[in-house]
Formats: structure tokens, sequence, C-alpha cells
């Protein structure tokens, strides 16, 4: 994150269109480590040296060593977040981090349960959320570079390119938006106001028909999640209606050969349909396995029930996050 013209740009890389990470650096000397910059959640965690290598995700990722780091100070007090693949459990330290130094509160992990994060590519979580999402209360990494006042606008961008192959993929930008990225213009729709990346949803299209969230819904526009999800109730219906089958638990495939025929599926939002063709949301692994990236989710109250609109999503649709104006911006992505 090196700012220039009030912007900094990270560049990502796209593991199989399913995780995007980019580099950061902690500690001096520098320590570097992979993270997903995570809309759905507002810490900053890393695995710690000090992880029992039994857990062998730990033992498969950068670890950060703070008896290594001349500007680490030490903090101790616990710490616990929980993500709908997963949950970590550590303590705090605080140490410089990035090519904008921040002096920055963040999470060692020393317990990192091997499923899912033995499947992770990247090291740790850097969240860009709303303060109000902050677990132990401590100020957001986007936060402490926003009061630098370094940044021309103070919103960040994400592109999530729709081609592993494809370099760089994807894109950080923080203060403005990069135009190589979309095409056309931003449509904007207001945040929730609770602190959240959340939005209002007006309905869920299959084909011509709006045949979910018809009363209206809410959305959370999540770059750490990578696929969309929806109360199961909704999206078990939803996959009968294409066609799709259950493999495992929430998750569905469906027949190679029956893709071209799917219906286009579109979330409105703010006055908008965001359309999916079977493109966007159809998976190929390999010759004849296509897994629908929809997932069933049903997330309990106070946090459910909620839709939430992840990379592939994001790959579809350029999106700005907008901290001045408390909204967020879709563009079509290029
Ligand atoms: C980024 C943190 C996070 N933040 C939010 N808001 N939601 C969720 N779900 C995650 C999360 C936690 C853990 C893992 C994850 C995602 N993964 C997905 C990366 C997505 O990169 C964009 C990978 C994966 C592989 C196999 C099966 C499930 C998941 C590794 C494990």
């Amino acid at each position: 994150l090196s700012p220039s013209n009030g912007t900094a740009s990270t560049a990502l890389t796209n593991y199989l269109d399913t995780q995007y990470f980019g580099e950061i650096i902690i500690g001096s000397p520098a320590q570097m480590f992979n993270v997903v910059f995570d809309t759905g959640s507002a810490n900053l965690w890393v695995p710690s040296q000090s992880c029992s290598p039994l857990y062998t995700a730990c033992f498969t990722h950068n670890r950060y060593d703070a008896s290594k780091s001349l500007t680490h100070i030490h903090n101790g007090t616990g710490f616990s977040i929980q993500y709908a693949s997963g949950n970590v459990r550590g303590f705090l330290s605080e140490d410089i981090v990035g090519g904008i130094p921040v002096v920055q509160v963040f999470a060692e992990a020393t317990a990192l349960p091997a499923v899912p994060f033995i499947f992770a590519k990247f090291d740790g979580v850097l969240g860009m959320g709303y303060p109000d999402m902050a677990i132990d209360g401590i100020t957001p990494v986007f936060d402490r570079i926003m009061s630098q006042d370094v940044l021309k606008e103070q919103v960040f961008s994400v592109y999530y390119s729709r081609d592993p192959q494809r370099i760089p993929g994807g894109q950080l930008l923080l203060g403005g938006t990069e135009s190589k990225y979309y095409t056309g213009t931003f449509n904007y729709v207001h945040t929730k106001g609770e602190g959240k990346w959340e939005v209002t949803m007006k309905g869920v299209s299959v084909g011509m028909e709006t045949l979910f969230c018809t009363e209206g819904c809410t959305a959370m526009i999540d770059t750490g999640s990578s696929f969309i999800t929806g109360p199961a109730s909704s999206v078990s219906v939803l996959m009968r209606t294409i066609g799709a089958v259950e493999l495992a638990e929430g998750e569905y495939t469906v027949n190679c050969d029956l893709v071209m025929s799917l219906p286009i599926v579109a979330f409105h939002l703010g006055g908008q349909a965001y359309p999916l063709t079977q493109e966007d949301y159809i998976l190929r692994f390999g010759e004849d396995i296509c897994t629908v990236t929809f997932r069933a989710l049903d997330i309990p109250p106070p946090t459910g029930p909620v839709w939430i609109l992840g990379a592939n999503f994001i790959a579809r649709y350029y999106t700005k996050f907008d901290r001045r104006n408390n909204r967020i911006g879709f563009a079509q992505a290029a």
C-alpha cells in the first residue's frame, strides 16, 4: 500500500475464482502475510508464532513472530472471531502494518481450525468493515488510514477478476476507483446505517419472475465470502427451479450439459437489477463438474436473516465502498 496521488493500490491474487488475497507487511524488519481484505469483518489477524504446531493450519501458513519485531508492542488481551465458514482465537498485539505505516492493534491467531483454514491460500484476514463490527473495539486499519488524511476520497474499491489465469487476479484501491476495471457509471445504494456493509435488497428474480425477497430483505456485500448465500428456504427453491441437485450440506451442482439453458438470476438493489448469467454463477471444475456458486446459509438473528453477495457477485460488478457517504457503488466490471 504505497500512497501516490491520494490513492493506494494492492494487487490481489485470484485462487480458482474462490479466494482473493493480497500482501501486507507487519513489523520491523517486515514480516510478509497474504490476507483477504474482508468487508464482512473489521479486524486484522494473522497466524502467530506461538500457535501450537498441533494446529496444522498454523503450520502451513506464515506466522508473526513478535520476538523478531523491534516495533512490537505487547497487549495480550484475548480475541475470538466467528466467520460463516469457521472461527479463530488468539490474543492482541500491536505493531506497524502496511506500506502506509499505521500502528495497528491486531490479533495473533493461536487456534486456527483445520477446517476450513487448511484450505486457505491466505494467511490471515484484514477486515475492511465499519468500526462497529470490530471485536474488542479495535479501530480498523482503514479508519486509521482515513484519519491520516492521505486519501483523495474516503472510499475503497474492489476488483475481482473472473479468470484465475488473469494477472492481476484483482485489485484493492484505497482512495478512489480504477477506471480500467469497470465500464459505464456507478449506481449507488445506501447502507442500512447499522455500521455494516449491508443494503436493503428489493427482490431476487429468476428469469422474469421475482421469486424471493419479494417484501424486501437485507444483503451484505462481502468481499470475504467466495459465493452468494441466502436463506436455505429460498436457496433450496432457487436450486430446484434451475434443476440443481444438493451434493453436500448447502452445496449444489448441475449437469454441465444443461448450463447453457440456465436462467438469469438477478439481485434488485437500489432500483437497479444486477443480473448474473450462468457463466457468472457456475464454477466448472474440470469437464463434468459444474457447481452452483449459491449456497444455503441460515444466519440466526440479530445478524440474519441476510443474503450475502460475495466474490462471484463482485467479480461481475466492480464495487466501490464509500465511507464518506455510507453507500456502495456498483459498475459493470471490465
Ligand atoms: C476471509 C475471512 C472470511 N470473511 C467473511 N466475511 N466470510 C468468510 N466466510 C470468511 C472466510 C473464513 C475462512 C475461509 C474462507 C473465508 N475462505 C474463502 C475465502 C474468500 O476469499 C474472497 C476459504 C474457504 C475455502 C474452502 C471452503 C470455505 C472457505 C478459506 C477459509
